[in-house]
């Protein structure tokens, strides 16, 4: 069996009274990608955010390649080799999209400079498509191409292991189907990927296994057509009053 990247055991996220992720414990294997879904608010971000390290856990531990790092800060967590993509994009707007892409390089797992991270980013650039708009400023660019930079962005760190955080959102049909393509590309890779994500098409398509949230408990994991035809995975989606 491969190689555990990523294992969760127990954690959990307060905001208060309110716990956010609440003893979660599961495990991402290499070249797995793994779907972390569930419905609005049951703590699927917050999970990606202590798994980067942008949230502390209250509790519990996280560990990658056996390895804790519970506790790091995001930027070592970043270096040891997890990279994400952000809800709401982030890209630096006074730079051209080359320049964004070299700096996920520059912060990321394998330290590149001048021009190593040039050449690889420009690589990254070539295999997401967006090759011919390196030097575009991102300020000109359509919504799924920033996208595009952001998710090239985490891809220049070279991560063991990639964090979507619902990077299909909002794209139209059209997009969709290209950005389900992309991802499609990055799983034939072999990457080992945690896609949060809304849309069950995607899900269907892209994930070996899924790990169910809802109010911040784990109420279901296994191979993805196990998890999607659960009852109680059916129940925490349409609500009790329609199952
Ligand atoms: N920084 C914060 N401070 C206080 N409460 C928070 C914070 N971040 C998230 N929450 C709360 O934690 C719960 C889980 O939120 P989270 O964003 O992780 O859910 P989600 O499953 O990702 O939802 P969605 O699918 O809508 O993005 C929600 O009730 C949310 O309001």
């Amino acid at each position: 069996m491969a190689n555990t990247v990523i294992s969760l055991r127990g954690a959990t996220k307060q905001f208060g009274g309110l716990v956010a992720v609440d003893n979660v414990s599961f495990d991402v294997r290499e070249h797995e990608v793994l779907g972390l879904i569930g419905p609005n608010g049951s703590g699927k971000s917050t999970t990606l955010n202590l798994i980067s390290g942008a949230l502390p856990a209250t509790d519990g531990e996280i560990s990658l390649r056996g390895g804790t790092i519970t506790g790091l800060p995001a930027r070592a967590i970043a270096r040891k080799g997890v990279s994400r993509t952000f809800q709401l994009v982030r890209l630096l707007p006074s730079m051209n999209v080359l320049e964004n892409v070299m700096a996920g390089g520059v912060f990321g797992h394998r330290r590149r400079w001048g021009q190593s991270a040039e050449r690889h980013a420009m690589q990254v650039l070539e295999m997401i498509g967006m090759a011919d708009k390196a030097k575009s400023h991102v300020g000109q660019l359509t919504y799924i191409d920033t996208k595009r930079v952001e998710l090239a962005r985490a891809l220049s760190g070279e991560p063991e292991v990639l964090l979507l955080d619902e990077w299909l959102a909002g794209l139209n049909p059209t997009e969709l189907t290209e950005g389900i393509d992309l991802i499609h590309r990055l799983r034939d890779e072999g990457r080992t990927i945690i896609l949060v994500e809304h849309v069950m098409d995607a899900i269907r398509s892209l994930c070996d296994n899924c790990v169910v949230m809802s109010s911040g408990k784990k109420i279901a994991e296994g191979s993805t057509d196990d998890v999607l035809s659960d009852p109680e995975v059916i129940r925490a989606y349409l609500g009790d009053d329609d199952a």
